[in-house]
């Protein structure tokens, strides 16, 4: 007799395994999430941040069988194996360790699948090398997402560890769209095109918006607008990305946090000739130092805001400059698209900062796009339409949930035959 696990809801039977763990490593960061896939439930998550400082810091939220709120560990955790660590006692703590029977898989947000991955894959020895081959255009992501392969792995050999990619939702773009118009011999030895990124939230967001209109994914057109600290448009049609503002590296397109997005290559030129910079710090200025950090030393919205409400000019001027971008992108992909349904704001700052879906969208009626600043300045977790009520194009606001379609997509690989879940 096996004897149901504590807190849980008792079953005769012994089941299926069910749970889904899902981590989403960034570059100082692991977000994670345990899901039991019966209901899509979250069970348990929690966040490490400023990995490899002294000051690291976990919080833990478990969800299920108890009271208890959000746990916090403090000190350093050297890197994202650490991170994970601490992540798995604290899970053990709860009684969902990740020993348990119960646990289906381990779900991976990868950054950067090359040409290579075309669909969320599971990781043998072949696959986690080819990851390893694409870390020269995911320098920022690529290694902290194999970190967490390989501590995982070591913490459940037996278990699958699925990798779910960033650029798969954008492969259906059309070779106009992700082609660079460069030599095309030196492009294709090697592997230089626009292979864009954040596709989970991408395809996530895109299907709630279509959800929120009440219609099918195939009938309708948006703009999505992930805006976190790395940030990226992309234009949906019926279902399908047709363009995505990032480019080989997570570096074109908007303006963001500490990125520059677009720039004019010749720049490149310029500081290694002209200033006698070295590629690597080059690489370091354009993706650590610039963006809204570099425009004006803080890369978090809030602050940003905050100075702007002070007066402070170098903060108005690098909204300025990131809010221009962003409406270039939206006119641009208007075009694309031909007739757009809706355009969604998503992720850290798209969900949270009415300024900037305002700033974004002022003087955009030509293009049937309005805000209802009364709607705009309701906050909740849910999706919701900002615009006004008969305008012809809809604004909405819709919270991407990355873990949950990794976890979708891991459990689908995983468990073919466990059934269509709901939705
Ligand atoms: N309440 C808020 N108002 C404005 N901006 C916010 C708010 N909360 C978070 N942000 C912005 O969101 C960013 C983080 O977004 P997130 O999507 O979590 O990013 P990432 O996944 O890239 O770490 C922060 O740097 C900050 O600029
Ligand atoms: C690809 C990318 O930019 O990811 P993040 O926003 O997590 O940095
Ligand atoms: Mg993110």
């Amino acid at each position: 007799m096996t004897t149901p696990a504590p807190d849980h809801e008792s079953t005769a039977a012994p089941v299926e395994p069910h749970r889904v763990l899902v981590l989403n490593s960034g570059s100082s960061s692991v977000k994670y999430q345990l899901l039991d896939m019966r209901d899509r439930s979250r069970l348990a998550s929690g966040l490490v941040e400023r990995i490899g400082e002294e000051t690291s810091r976990l919080v833990h939220t478990p969800m299920a069988g108890g009271g208890d709120g959000p746990r916090e560990r403090t000190g350093r955790m050297a890197d994202h194996g650490a991170a994970l660590r601490a992540a798995a006692e604290e899970l053990t703590a709860d009684g969902l360790g990740l020993d348990s029977p119960e646990l289906a898989a381990i779900g991976h947000r990868v950054v950067h699948g090359g040409l290579r991955f075309t669909a969320p894959t599971v990781v043998t020895d072949e696959v986690l090398k080819e990851i390893e081959r694409l870390v020269p255009v995911a320098p920022l992501h690529n290694p902290a997402n194999i970190t967490g392969i390989r501590t995982a792995r070591a913490l459940r050999p037996d278990l699958p560890q699925v990798a779910v990619f960033d650029t798969t939702f954008h492969t259906t773009m059309p070779e106009a769209a992700a082609r660079y118009a460069i030599d095309v011999e030196t492009a294709d030895a090697h592997r230089i095109r626009r292979y864009g990124f954040h596709g989970t939230s991408h395809a996530y967001v895109s299907r709630r918006t279509a959800e929120l209109l009440g219609k099918a994914p195939e009938d309708v057109n948006v703009i999505v607008l992930h805006l976190g600290n790395g940030a990226s448009a992309s234009a949906v049609a019926g279902g399908l990305c047709v363009e995505t503002s990032m480019g080989l590296t997570p570096l074109e397109g908007l303006v963001m946090g500490t990125r520059s997005g677009d720039i004019d290559p010749a720049v490149t030129f310029h500081l290694k000739r002209v200033a006698g910079m070295s590629a690597d710090e080059i690489d370091v200025l354009l993706n650590k130092r610039s963006g809204l950090v570099g425009l004006c030393g803080d890369n978090d919205m809030r602050e940003i805001r905050r100075r702007i409400d002070e007066g402070d000019e170098r903060a108005a001027l690098a909204f300025d400059i990131y809010i221009h971008r962003l409406k270039k992108y939206i006119g641009a992909y208007a075009a694309v698209l031909g007739r757009v349904d809706a355009v969604a704001f998503t992720a850290g700052v798209g969900e949270n900062s009415a300024p900037v879906r305002e700033a974004a969208i002022a003087g955009l009626e030509g293009f049937g796009l309005a805000v209802d600043a009364g709607l705009n300045a309701r906050r909740s977790g849910e999706p919701r339409l900002i615009s006004p009520e008969h305008a012809r194009v809809a604004v909405a606001v819709v919270p991407t949930d990355e873990e949950l379609e990794i976890a979708d997509q891991t459990f689908a690989l995983v468990a073919p035959d466990a059934g269509q879940l709901d939705n």
